[in-house]
């Protein structure tokens, strides 16, 4: 079948399997370019391997590091009428190629937030590798059923406290308006917390460390973002910074976990703010990341995902050197997006955008580009008018 892109709001209904494919080469590629990561991971998990910081990580550990990797993610596979997720045609890319090159690569489609989806991984561990080194922290849902309880928690993308009123941009129409959010209720906060807070990433840490597929001086790290002002009442002030204040906290306790195995260690990475499928949800940050692209790209420092994880692990994770951290103990790698002359550029022109603007004031054409790409359109030399197989098995 051809497959066209059909954007619906913040989401694409379609992906294109060669596109999603010429998309994981050209991550590939970047990390080749940059040569290999002496001393990176052996073996490596990644939860939520299948898109965006969690994809960007595995390809940067397989190969960049020679990492053997498995991958847990959520994904749906094409159905008699519908196609395949983009996170389903990146896994079995980024798996052929990795095995292509003879990079062990083993994959589980299911609920990580559930228990049987934690011994299911921890069996294939110790099947095939004995213990992993590195393990990935990166997921980002919308709901979590409690593996304990069965209840199911929503998260929600609210202020906390009080109304917040910004600007905000229709990305598929191009049209900036005013918007007005309601804080969240004591609800919709412990929903969020439950959510993307870090109990789950705490189970799955007492679950690898009880089964003793931890190698001594393992290191795990989840993501956060922290963003500029003008984001703070609905990012790092509401509900989703609330549960990543949870997840700091776990990290701290992760981390003395972590301790207990030489030099162990649970890291926090506060990462720049990027075009995903999680943050094009978000109220105003696809406003700030338009007009963020554009400043960056003019200095010459904007960094898709794969820059970003590549930077991670070749220039800080396994460097080789003392981690540079922040006061609360982090690593950053949003440290050029923070940089004065960025944000002060970005001030400047927030209040300035309108719909008739958008597209001089800020870079929302290189933002729709990554969005399509997210779905595997926009590629070089994919040819989007030809038959494509949508129904394609995991391997
Ligand atoms: N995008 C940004 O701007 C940004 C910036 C800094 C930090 N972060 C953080 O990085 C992390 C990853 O975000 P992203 O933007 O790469 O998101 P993403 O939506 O691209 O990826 C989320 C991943 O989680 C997986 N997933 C979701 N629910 C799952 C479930 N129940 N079981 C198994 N897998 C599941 C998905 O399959 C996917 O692989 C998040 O913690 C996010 O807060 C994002």
């Amino acid at each position: 079948m051809v497959i066209k892109p059909r954007v619906r709001g913040f989401v694409c209904v379609t992906s294109h399997p060669e596109g999603c494919a010429a998309h994981i080469q050209q991550q590939i590629d970047y990390v080749k370019s940059k040569g290999s990561i002496k001393d990176g991971p052996k073996n490596v998990l990644v939860i939520g391997s299948s898109t965006g910081f969690g994809l960007a990580s595995r390809i940067a550990a397989a190969f960049g590091a020679g990492s053997k990797t498995i991958g847990v993610f959520f994904e749906r596979p094409s159905e008699e009428d519908r196609l395949g997720t983009a996170g389903w045609y990146n896994t079995i890319a980024f798996t052929e190629k990795a095995r292509a090159e003879g990079l062990y690569a083993r994959n589980f489609n299911g609920d990580a937030f559930a228990n049987e989806t934690k011994e299911q991984v921890i069996a294939a561990i110790k099947e095939d590798l004995g213990q992993v080194d590195l393990v990935v922290y990166s997921l980002a849902s919308p709901r979590r059923p409690h593996p304990d309880t069965g209840t199911v928690h929503k998260s929600v993308l609210k202020p906390v406290g009080q109304t917040y009123s910004n600007r905000t941009v229709d990305t598929d129409r191009g049209v900036v308006s005013d918007i007005s959010i309601d804080p969240a209720s004591e609800a919709e906060i412990a929903d969020t917390i439950a959510v993307m807070g870090g109990d789950d990433w705490e189970r799955w840490m007492n679950a690898l460390n009880d089964a003793d597929v931890l190698a001594d001086g393992a290191t795990t790290v989840a993501y956060t973002y922290i963003g500029p002002e003008v984001t703070w009442d609905i990012y790092k002030n509401g509900t989703i910074g609330l549960a990543k204040k949870d997840l700091e906290a776990a990290c701290k306790r992760i981390d003395a976990l972590m301790k207990t195995k030489g030099y162990g260690r649970a890291l926090i990475s506060v990462n720049k703010a990027l075009v995903s499928q999680a943050s094009s949800a978000i109220p105003v940050v696809p406003l700030y990341i338009s007009i963020l692209y554009k400043l960056m790209k003019a200095k010459g420092t904007h960094e898709a995902c794969i820059e970003q994880m590549q930077r991670l692990f070749a220039d800080r994770l396994y460097s080789g050197e003392a981690l540079d951290l922040d006061e609360a103990g982090r690593i950053r790698v949003d440290d050029w997006e923070m940089q004065d002359d960025i944000q002060a550029g970005v001030k400047e022109i927030w209040p300035q955008v309108t719909t008739e603007n958008l597209e001089a004031l800020t870079d929302i054409a290189g933002y729709r580009e990554e969005f399509l790409k997210m779905f595997g359109f926009g590629l070089p030399g994919i040819d989007y008018e030809a038959d494509t197989e949508p129904h394609r098995p995991m391997i």
